[in-house]
Parts: C-alpha cells; sequence; structure tokens
C-alpha cells in the first residue's frame, strides 16, 4: 500500500537528469532504455513533445501495416502499435517490454529523448531515423495545453510561467532548442535520416508523403495512399479513440483535448506582444545555425 494515498495523484517533479530537465516516468527505466537492442530494420520516430509524433507515427503505420486490415486499426491504440521506448508506469508496460514484444515488423518506435540520450544500438544498426519537428512557438503553446490536460506531467502553471520556463528549458525532456539543434546536428552524419518539419506537412501533405516514402523505401499504391491520406486528417484523428489518446486515464480531454486544434499560427493568440518580442530575442541568441529554419505561419 502507498505510505501517502494522494501520492498517486501528485504530479511528478522535474529534476536534472545528466544536465536536462527530466520527470522518473521518463528515467525510471533507464537501464533497460539504455540498453535497448535495436534491430537494422527497426525505425525511430524522434520529436520533441507535441512537435507531431502522433500523426507522422500515425502515418507510418499504415504506409507499413494499413494492408493488415480494419481489426487492427480499430483494436490496438496507436501507443502500442507505435511503443514510447523510455515511457515507465508502474504495473504496465514499459515501452521497452512493448517494443521487444511487437509481432510486426519494422517495429516502430518513437522517442522524446534528447539525441544525446539514444541508445547506441540505433546508431551502431544504422537504424532509420525520423525527426519531426514544430516550430518553437506553436510547439510551446500545444506543450503548455497538454499540460494542462495531462496529470502525468509536472504543473504548467499560467502560460506566462509556462513559457519563461520553456525559453529556459524546464521542461520533460529539456530545451526545445538543444533538442531539434542536437538531432539536426546528428543528422549530419547518420545517413539513414530524416528530418521533418511539422509545418511542411501542414503545408503540402502529398510532397511530404512522397518524400516520406522514398525515405522508407515504400511505394504504396494510389488506393492505400487515398486510405492513408483521408485516416490521418486531423478531423479523422480526433474522432479515431485509437489515436486520440481518450483511453489514456491520466489525460482529461475536458481540460484540452489531445487533439486540439492542429493548426499552424495558433501561437499568435496566446503571446503578448511583450511575449513575442522577449521570445524572438531570446530565440536569436538559441539559434544561430542558419540552416535550421522554422516557420511560425504558412
Ligand atoms: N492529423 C493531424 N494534423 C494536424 N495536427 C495534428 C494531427 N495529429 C496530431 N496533431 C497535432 O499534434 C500535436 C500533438 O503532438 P504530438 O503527437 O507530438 O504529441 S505527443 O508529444 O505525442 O504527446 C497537437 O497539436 P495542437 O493541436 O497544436 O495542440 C495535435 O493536434
Amino acid at each position: 500500500m502507498l505510505e501517502d494515498p494522494m501520492e498517486e495523484l501528485r504530479r511528478p517533479e522535474l529534476f536534472d537528469f545528466h544536465g536536462v530537465s527530466m520527470t522518473n516516468p521518463f528515467t525510471d527505466n533507464w537501464d533497460n532504455v539504455q540498453n535497448f537492442k535495436a534491430r537494422p530494420d527497426d525505425i525511430v520516430i524522434a520529436t520533441y513533445p507535441k512537435a507531431g509524433t502522433t500523426w507522422v507515427s500515425y502515418i507510418i503505420d499504415l504506409l507499413y501495416f494499413g494492408h493488415m486490415g480494419p481489426a487492427r486499426q480499430t483494436s490496438i491504440p496507436l501507443h502500442d502499435r507505435v511503443p514510447f521506448l523510455e515511457l515507465y508506469v508502474p504495473f504496465l508496460p514499459s515501452g521497452t517490454d512493448l517494443a521487444d514484444k511487437l509481432p510486426t515488423t519494422p517495429r516502430l518506435i518513437k522517442t522524446h529523448l534528447p539525441v544525446q540520450f539514444v541508445p547506441k544500438s540505433f546508431w551502431e544498426q544504422r537504424c532509420r531515423v525520423v525527426y519531426v519537428a514544430r516550430n518553437a512557438k506553436d510547439n510551446a503553446v500545444s506543450y503548455f495545453h497538454f499540460e494542462r490536460m495531462n496529470s502525468g506531467m509536472p504543473e504548467p502553471g499560467d502560460w506566462s510561467t509556462f513559457l519563461q520556463d520553456f525559453m529556459e528549458g524546464k521542461k520533460v525532456f529539456g530545451s526545445w532548442y538543444d533538442h531539434v539543434n542536437g538531432w539536426w546536428e546528428k543528422k549530419q552524419t547518420h545517413s539513414n535520416f530524416h528530418y521533418m518539419f511539422y509545418e511542411d506537412l501542414i503545408e503540402d501533405y502529398e510532397k511530404e508523403i512522397e518524400r516520406l516514402c522514398s525515405f522508407l523505401g515504400v511505394s504504396p499504391s494510389a488506393e492505400e495512399k487515398e486510405r492513408v491520406r483521408v485516416s490521418v486528417t486531423f478531423d479523422n484523428m480526433k474522432q479515431n479513440n485509437m489515436t486520440n489518446y481518450s483511453t489514456v486515464p491520466v489525460m482529461n480531454q475536458e481540460v484540452s483535448p489531445f487533439m486540439r486544434k492542429g493548426k499552424v499560427g495558433d501561437w499568435k493568440n496566446h503571446f503578448t506582444v511583450a511575449q513575442n518580442e522577449q521570445f524572438d530575442e531570446d530565440y536569436k541568441k538559441k539559434m544561430k545555425n542558419p540552416d535550421l529554419k522554422f516557420r511560425c505561419e504558412i
């Protein structure tokens, strides 16, 4: 029995973990994560939280396994088909266990880890990596609402507190700036790497899917592509209980739905003029690589 019956209701606290802000659900299984045995055909879907992980995971899942028919799509939540590598919740199968037991190949594996924490076997096995990045302002807004609705995450505080913490990297999985830059640098040395932007996917879905298919080496028929396109629209994923996280008890979708808005530019409804100026000033100092460019409107 828990010593304190409120213990399980308390939100996790952030702490410094090898220089990155983390919480227990993502560090408690650390040895198994670090010793995870990747296979050469594994596909890693890596993101900073709220960058479009679920969307891209579902696209890739359907590209590989859509042909298995509706039973799989309607009975197994996406988060069981694409395990979250570092997630550990007592009494539930860990991300590493779920990945080990996946019945299908290639295994699709999701991670939010900053690049320096990724198990080395993924690099040794030269696994394919799909990294999805989203502009910092919309990413922050989406993360704020996610923390509000998810009691498995730390308390976000009010929007201005949250934004300050975001800029200082005091969020689970650390600094957005370090994350997108770290993975971008990895792309320069790991050849099996596809870096995608949420904004591109919103703006020109067809083109992005062509590029993704070519990277993955898959050639869906026109009918298959159309089935994927329809399934992964924002509205259809919002209605779909296998992709909208409605089955996850820590998420209170009445506070804010997981499938919230799915737009580029919602930051304009949150940032004050002063917050925007301060953010831009800080952004310029942290984002010095001219090759890594984000669009916060399209
Ligand atoms: N199909 C589709 N089209 C457009 N946008 C989509 C789609 N699917 C998910 N989303 C939006 O992605 C945001 C959730 O990000 P993640 O899936 O990375 O969240 S998580 O880190 O896995 O919790 C979250 O963004 P916000 O709406 O801005 O909060 C989702 O709405």
